[in-house]
């Protein structure tokens, strides 16, 4: 399916969009969930990336497909070599398969965990002969991604004795580890962080307990792009708190510098965002060490304001749904930029003409397609294998007619 989109102003003034509950804080839930039957959720996220995680944990024996997902692949490992009794083939998307796993599963085996790797080593598929693990120590190397440290928080209080995680290296995508340690506290497991050492006590049982998810910020970042790319907009997005457990809730400061205003609305749990009148900065700098998932928005931005900008902190994005950094490159010089990228930075050069009529390739990566989007309010777009939005967003395209952008979605060619 093709999105095309065409160049306009964003008309429709006092719009609410109501964005589905984070998919992080869903599926940390989930898997929580799964050993304590008392918890209820409100506000699940509506994301494929959630559906897989759900559907994997109906069952303790058999073939977990989980696309595309990286969370549910990583925690659903450390879930099911942790679970007595569980026989499991675990496999994902083509891409899936490239995404390494095997600093997780090394710690696991370090664990007692036996995981088998069915095609090539320290990639998915997985075959997993669950058990209890009794061991309580293990070291881990830090720097790759967080979501092997949360999956192993995740599955410790199965622990007999709980567990202790040494992290090895520059811990990266820190707001993550700390989103599962305020779920786990949350439920009454309290566990702790002190710089490279994480622990998580062992827990039977817990109190009766529902868990109320905050909607996804990584969502909202494209409503931020869209106001920034704006003549003089406004637009409200529920549910938001501005006390928040996902770390690109850094949204708010960081747009602010690129003139857009956030109001909270903390009776009514939304935030308004609206345009500023302000000069804008030449260029951009930042470290998205703590914020991986908002680095396409904000380079996208950055390129329809027509500043520079230089963001670092970029060494997990070419591990990500695509190598985000090369997609990012080649999209955005198609439009006219100039940019250079290596394994760890990306440097955009002030772009003061953008190329019209372009088609954005997504390569597979729901990321791609919505940081592009809100370019069309300086450009007429199409968008490629759109469909890909529903990995963390499935409703984008109709929040985006919503707000009042011209988009055709066409189902007769990718
Ligand atoms: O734990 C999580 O929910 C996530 C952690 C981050 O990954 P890395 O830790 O691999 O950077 C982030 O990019 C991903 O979208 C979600
Ligand atoms: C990187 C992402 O997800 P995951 O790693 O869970 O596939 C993302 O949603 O941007």
């Amino acid at each position: 399916m093709k999105a095309i989109l065409e160049r306009g102003s964003f008309p429709n003034k006092n719009v609410e969009i109501y964005i589905s509950g984070s998919k992080s804080e869903s599926n940390r839930i989930l898997i929580l969930q799964a050993q304590f039957p008392n918890i209820s959720i409100e506000n699940l996220s509506e994301s494929d990336d959630t559906k897989v995680l759900q559907d994997g944990l109906k069952i303790s024996s058999g073939t977990v497909d989980v696309h595309h997902a990286g969370t549910a692949m990583r925690f659903l490992t450390a879930y099911f070599a942790a679970k007595k009794g569980a026989e499991i083939i675990l496999t994902g998307s083509q891409r899936m398969q490239e995404r390494p796993i095997g600093i997780l599963v090394n710690a696991l085996k370090s664990l007692g965990a036996d995981i088998e790797y069915l095609k090539n080593e320290g990639f998915p598929p997985l075959k997993i002969k669950g058990k209890a693990l009794h061991k309580n120590k293990v070291k881990i190397k830090a720097n790759v991604s967080s979501q092997y440290i949360s999956a192993l928080m995740l599955v410790a209080p199965m622990f007999p004795k709980g567990l202790s995680i040494y992290l090895e290296g520059k811990t990266t995508s820190i707001p993550y580890i700390e989103m599962t340690l305020s779920l786990l506290k949350n439920i009454g497991i309290r566990g702790g962080f002190n710089k490279n050492e994480i622990t998580v006590p062992s827990m039977k049982n817990i109190e009766k307990k529902m868990l109320v998810v905050e909607s996804d910020w990584s969502s909202a970042s494209y409503f931020y792009s869209l106001v920034a790319l704006s003549e003089n907009s406004e637009i409200t997005l529920g549910s938001f708190y501005e006390e928040s457990l996902q770390g690109d809730s850094a949204l708010v400061q960081i747009y602010d510098s690129l003139g857009v205003i956030t109001v909270f609305n903390t009776s009514e749990g939304t935030i308004s965002l609206s345009k500023k009148n302000m000069e804008l900065p030449d260029s951009l700098l930042l470290d998205l060490s703590n914020t991986p998932d908002l680095a396409q928005t904000i380079a996208v931005t950055c390129f329809g304001l027509g500043i520079s900008c230089k963001l670092s902190g970029l060494h997990t994005l070419k591990i990500k749904e695509t190598d985000r950094l090369l997609a990012l490159k080649n999209e955005l010089e198609k439009l006219g930029a100039t940019i250079q990228v290596d394994t760890n930075s990306l440097n955009l050069e002030k772009t003061p003409k953008i190329n019209f009529n372009k088609t954005i390739k997504t390569y597979q990566d729901h990321r791609m397609a919505m940081a592009f989007a809100p370019l069309s309010l300086k450009t007429n777009l199409t968008i490629s294998d759109a469909e890909v939005v529903s990995k963390s967003y499935p409703n984008f395209w109709k929040d985006i007619q919503k707000v009042g952008i011209t988009c055709v979605l066409d189902n007769s060619s990718k």
